[in-house]
């Protein structure tokens, strides 16, 4: 201590800067031998220390066209790295190499728990609350398990069928829009009601906004939810910003003013939650109490899990388990489920702008729609004319190929593992680089063509991954069934109605990628009365 005590006294306020000198020097060399001694030097750009890239702290950067750039680069052999906000990252844009650990081994005993998670807790995670709340951004495996055992989909996908004749249909003449916050108003309103029941009028609330009308509490409070989901999907990178970036003066008002969106919408989803817990209450503490009573919706179910009162007991659940959610983790569930309808809008957007562009897709999309709904495009859409809407799911598909929503699929190995035919240590981080991969000609003939006839072809020898739009493996995407349906209900809702141009037909679609590529705006102008 007294050898300490001396060193400090000694301490001129000159010396202080040689000090901070000599340990960022010591840092970056530090950071440098590490980086030099690596396991498996893979071509990539020289990081930068702590951040990696500078690129990524832009806020305008395109993180997925960045990719894009560099993949041709250095992604010849399928596998490249790039360290991004301090972790190094091992991209892959080969399919055969991400089948290595999207995949669980057939012959691995851990084959449940292989590179399950898909990110550490480095980052930001737990500033937001969310690294064991809900599915897509929870780190621990226990609590991701209990959550997804909860046969989400399922649930949603019943209640959807129930509840999509409640779509409202817009019924003015001609007119002129942005896609992407009408699109995502009206999924709003959709996840709402499959999630809790109850309509959210998101659509109503932001009407009245965009005429300029008065509005009740309740609808500024919707739209301010919509607009929180909205401004989280479009920058929730800010999530994977290291811990030790968190005060520098750029970044701190981004992770504030995003910390402050959490909040609200965390807030109405928990008033929500409370609300439902006190009438399931009062139904069940009633004299003459029958089951039947209780709401079927999706966070009804989540509440009354793993209690007395729940209808369908989970089977083959591990016992640790079978507990009941708290608050906290239900509000998990709902707020990644309004987080999807940010990707159903982008995906939308994305598909409205392609079918524009090209009018003879469009052509052939409305002879299928004339050809299944026939003379009555006004009846109620069933589950078998989706199933018809081939063509339809040919266009989904396809643009999802050429110009996916999601296209960095992550997973953190959790032990040591060959991938590529490299050895890697336990906590590398490997992305599945979608675009990459969706776009690679060893796939796709004509890769950079949009065809969705080549969906009609069969694939029988294409590897599993050469297109992926929901990821894959355990943790591939619980909303696919219910995604699908959704994207071609609304395409045949839409165009059996209307026609639809963009407004400008020169303009590229204006993107951002965070998590996910976002469609920033999207103008197009809607014809009605064209049947
Ligand atoms: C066009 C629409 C959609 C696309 C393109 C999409 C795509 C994806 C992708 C690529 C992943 C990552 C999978 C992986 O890591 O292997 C994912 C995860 C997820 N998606 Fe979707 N999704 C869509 C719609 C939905 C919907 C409608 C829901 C639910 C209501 C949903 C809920 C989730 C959840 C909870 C996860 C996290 C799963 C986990 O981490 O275990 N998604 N989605």
């Amino acid at each position: 201590m007294n050898f300490l005590y001396t060193i400090l006294n000694n301490i001129k306020p000159t010396d202080i800067f040689q000090i901070i000198f000599l340990t960022i020097f010591f840092f970056i060399l530090h950071f440098y031998y590490k980086h030099f001694t690596r396991p498996n030097p893979l071509p990539g750009p020289i990081p930068i220390p702590l951040i990696g890239s500078f690129e990524v702290l832009k806020t305008n950067l395109d993180v997925d066209d960045y990719l894009y750039k560099l993949s041709k680069i250095y992604g010849q052999n399928g596998i490249f790295e790039l360290t991004m906000i301090g972790i190094r990252q091992i991209i892959i844009t080969r399919a055969e190499y991400a089948e290595d650990f999207i995949y669980p081994s057939s012959s691995n005993q851990d084959k449940h728990t292989k590179h399950i998670m898909k990110t550490n807790n480095e980052g930001l995670l737990n500033y937001f609350d969310l690294e064991n709340k809900g599915i897509v951004f929870n780190v621990d495996y226990k609590h991701w398990n209990l959550i997804v055992k909860f046969k989400l989909i399922n649930n949603l996908f019943e209640e959807m069928m129930n509840c999509w004749i409640k779509l409202k249909k817009n019924d003015e003449d001609v007119t002129i829009i942005d896609a992407t916050i009408w699109i995502n108003r009206l999924f709003n309103d959709f996840t709402s009601v499959l999630l809790t029941g109850k309509r959210s009028f998101a659509i109503e609330a932001h009407y009245h906004k965009f005429k300029g009308n008065s509005m009740t509490k309740e609808m500024s409070e919707t739209e301010n939810f919509a607009e929180c989901i909205v401004h989280f999907g479009s920058d929730c990178q800010v999530l994977y910003i290291p811990k030790i970036l968190r005060h520098f003066p750029i970044i701190k008002g981004r992770i504030e003013e995003m910390k402050h969106y959490c909040d609200i919408a965390y807030k109405m989803l928990e008033e929500k939650i409370k609300k439902r817990r006190k009438e399931i209450e009062k139904i069940i503490n009633c004299s003459n109490f029958d089951p039947k009573k209780l709401e079927s919706d999706f966070l009804t179910s989540m509440i009354i899990a793993n209690t007395p009162y729940e209808t369908c007991p989970q089977i083959n659940v591990d016992p640790s388990l079978l507990r009941p959610m708290t608050d906290e983790e239900i509000r998990g569930v709902l707020y990644d489920s309004f987080l999807a309808t940010d990707t159903i809008t982008d995906a939308l957007c994305f598909i409205v702008y392609y079918i524009s562009k090209h009018p003879n897709v469009k052509k052939k999309l409305f002879e299928e729609i004339k050809t299944v709904f026939k003379d009555d495009l006004a009846r109620q859409i069933t589950l078998d004319d989706l199933n018809k809407l081939k063509y339809c799911e040919a266009i989904i598909k396809e643009v999802a190929r050429i110009r996916p929503t999601f296209s960095m699929v992550s997973r953190l190995t959790n032990k040591p593992d060959e991938i590529a035919g490299y050895k890697w240590p336990s906590d590398t981080m490997f992305i599945m680089f979608v675009r990459g991969i969706n776009n690679n000609p060893i796939y796709w003939k004509d890769s950079d063509q949009f065809i969705p006839e080549r969906f009609y072809e069969p694939q029988e020898n294409q590897h599993k991954l050469a297109f992926s739009m929901f990821g894959g493996g355990v943790r591939i995407c619980p909303g696919r069934n219910l995604a699908m349906i959704q994207l071609k209900l609304f395409l045949a809702l839409l165009y059996r109605k209307v026609d639809v141009e963009l407004v400008d037909m020169k303009a590229p679609l204006k993107l951002k990628t965070s998590a996910f590529t976002v469609c920033e705006n999207l103008d197009i102008k809607i014809i009605h009365n064209q049947f």
